[in-house]
């Protein structure tokens, strides 16, 4: 059985996505272990989530600190002192600096609610309703310094109902987010995927620019 991959999860708010992770690893059958959930917001309800379900949980507040540099160096530091083979981002609402990129590359994954590259930032739902979309999804990603420019690994696919608010597409994106995120940090802990030269990699093989696409 391969060494267990340490998991460091960083989060700002609810934490669903931290939840379908602590509830996908809690089977037990990947070897892979959250060893600590850092929010740079105290009010984070994923601080919670974590502590209930015995993992270390801690607050960093980016306001504490003078710039986005200072607060990435110590938010370094922290997420080290975890040892991590991994660092997931679950709603982790900072704009990351090119240290903090470079010092986790091929480490570091992001979730994000849109079928990237459309769709960057912020505000994902309302612009695919706003631009008439008939599909929207989101998107497992490797991080680099480009927002949400990084390599695809996995991504699903909705289509999107005639009814639809920003709220209703948010929580069917959110079934499909707690699917796809805990399927990317298996292949990870598995030594399936990597950050290859040329992008995303499993079982060796380039992913396709989409990622692996699951629809729905
Ligand atoms: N260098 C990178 N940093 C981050 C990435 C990335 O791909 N490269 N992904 C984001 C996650 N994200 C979307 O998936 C995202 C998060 C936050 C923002 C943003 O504009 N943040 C503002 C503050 C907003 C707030 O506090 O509510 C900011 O940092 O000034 C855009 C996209 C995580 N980081
Ligand atoms: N650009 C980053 C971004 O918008 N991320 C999104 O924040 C939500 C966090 O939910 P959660 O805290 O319940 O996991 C998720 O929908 C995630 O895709």
């Amino acid at each position: 059985m391969s060494a267990p991959c340490n998991v460091v999860v960083l989060i700002s708010g609810s934490g669903s996505n931290l939840q379908a992770l602590i509830d996908d690893l809690r089977a037990g059958d990947t070897p892979a272990r959250i060893q600590a959930v850092i929010s740079n917001r105290a009010d984070a309800y994923g601080l919670e989530r974590a502590r209930a379900a015995g993992i270390p949980a801690e607050v960093l507040d980016h306001k504490a600190f003078d710039g986005r540099e200072a607060f990435d160096a110590a938010l370094i530091e922290r997420i080290d002192g975890y040892r991590p083979d991994l660092v997931v981002l679950a709603g982790f609402m900072r704009i990351l600096t090119p240290t903090f990129v470079r010092h986790y590359q091929g480490r570091l994954l992001n979730i994000h609610p849109s079928l990237l590259p459309r769709y960057k930032g912020l505000h994902t739902h309302q612009r695919a309703l706003e631009a008439g979309d008939a599909e929207h999804g989101c998107s497992v990603h490797f991080v680099t310094e480009e927002l949400d420019g990084g390599p695809l690994v996995v991504q699903a696919v909705i289509p999107v109902q005639a009814d639809d608010t920003p709220e209703s597409l948010a929580k069917r994106v959110h079934v499909q987010e707690h699917r796809i995120y805990p399927l990317a940090v298996r292949w990870f802990a598995a030594r399936r995927l990597q950050l290859g030269e040329r992008g995303a990699m499993l079982d060796g093989q380039p992913l396709p620019a989409t990622g692996h696409l699951i629809r729905t």
